[in-house]
């Protein structure tokens, strides 16, 4: 499933720094000529495609992104220095528009590719400059060039890289919501969910993922009952799969185990695909679950659903054990990208 993360962001190149207006005042030399330098350029602003970001939710935390200005000339033909551009780094297909004009200008779809944002000002003529023939003793000097500044909205199309997966009420809702930006409904009944979400986390600064909500399933979705399975289509991009269990149920007639295994059961049958993906359990409400209980409900869950995969416990609503979740999603996508982007390059010795 694809959906648009956005960010708008304001960036702002160095001015120019200005020329100085001098004269040489040496011991000797009574009428020194100018020697007032140039001001140096100011700092400009680029985008970079890097192939190691995901989405552009940091962005949303560092909006203002300024270069420094140029120095200023100075007497005895010096010049001033040029302040370093800037570079923001960006994932690859990022759309960036100048929202003043509402004009695209440019689109990041190369590793490396660099696109100037906005240009530092030059530096100002120091009177050096202005020494003609006929004006020995020039006075002029200019100041910089201003630095252009510019709102800008970035954009990019992503791709779930996980999706949640679950029996109505199980709180796949209420994770996305503890782990992400994305604010869906959550309520105390099931199909609280019709459409699916989509939510950036981010784990660390230049470390995120994208995360999927989809609607409950229930037994016989593959036949057509109940909503999820219109969905499971939405998670056959993504590189994991997190099963969302409600360990607690409210009726004690349920069955965590048998509502497990039809959910995984129905997946099986309307796409081997999406069953073959790497799954977690992900085993949730263990704040209904008295401290002292926890560890043997767990055992026997693990016990009778005859899992060995990765399992995390956890409390969507209370957060618990959220932190550890997403560390471990974000290593397990990052680790597939790697796979992806950077085949095994082997350099193979010509034959003697
Ligand atoms: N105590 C407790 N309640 C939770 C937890 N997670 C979810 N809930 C509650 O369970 C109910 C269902 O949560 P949702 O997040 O809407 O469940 P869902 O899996 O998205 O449900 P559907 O969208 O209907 O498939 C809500 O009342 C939540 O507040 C949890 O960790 N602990
Ligand atoms: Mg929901």
């Amino acid at each position: 499933m694809k959906f648009v993360d956005e960010a708008t962001i304001d960036v702002a190149a160095g001015n120019g720094g200005a020329g100085c207006a001098s004269f040489r005042r040496e011991k000797f030399i009574p009428f020194g000529g100018p020697d007032g330098g140039d001001g140096g350029k100011g700092g400009s602003v680029w985008a970079e495609a890097d192939r190691n970001l995901n989405t552009l939710i940091d962005y949303r935390y560092a909006r203002r992104h300024e270069a420094r200005n140029g120095e200023a000339g100075r007497g005895s033909d010096c010049f001033g220095a040029a302040a370093d551009d800037i570079v923001l780094r960006m994932p690859i297909g990022t759309v960036i528009t100048d929202l003043e004009t509402e004009s695209v200008i440019g689109e990041l779809l190369e590793p490396g590719q660099r696109i100037l944002l906005a240009k530092g000002g030059d530096g100002g003529f120091g009177n050096l400059h202005f020494k003609t023939s006929t004006n020995r003793a020039p006075r002029q000097k200019t100041p910089g060039w201003p630095g252009e500044a510019r709102k800008l909205r970035l954009e990019l199309r992503v791709l779930a890289d996980v999706g949640l997966l679950g029996q109505p009420n199980a709180g796949k809702s209420t994770l996305i919501t503890a782990i992400s930006n994305a604010k869906p409904k959550i309520a105390d009944y099931p199909f609280t969910t019709l459409h699916p979400n989509l939510g950036v986390v981010r784990v660390a600064p230049e470390k995120s993922f994208v995360v999927a909500d989809i609607p409950g399933l229930i037994e016989g979705a593959a036949e057509g009952a109940g909503l999820g399975h219109q969905f499971l289509r939405h998670l056959q991009r993504t590189r994991l799969l997190l099963h969302v269990v409600d360990l607690a149920p409210f009726d004690p007639e349920v069955d965590p185990v048998k509502e497990a295994k039809a959910i995984v059961a129905e997946l099986k049958k309307y796409d081997p695909g999406l069953y073959d993906k790497p799954r977690w359990l992900v085993l949730n409400k263990l704040d209904m679950v008295p401290q002292e209980e926890r560890a043997a409900r767990v055992k026997d869950f693990i016990k009778r659903y005859k899992w060995k995969g990765p399992v995390f416990e956890i409390s969507a609503l209370t957060r618990e054990g959220c932190q550890p979740l997403i560390h471990a999603i974000y290593d397990h996508v990052a680790a597939e990208q790697r796979a992806v982007v950077e085949p095994d390059v082997r350099f193979d010795p010509p034959a003697e």
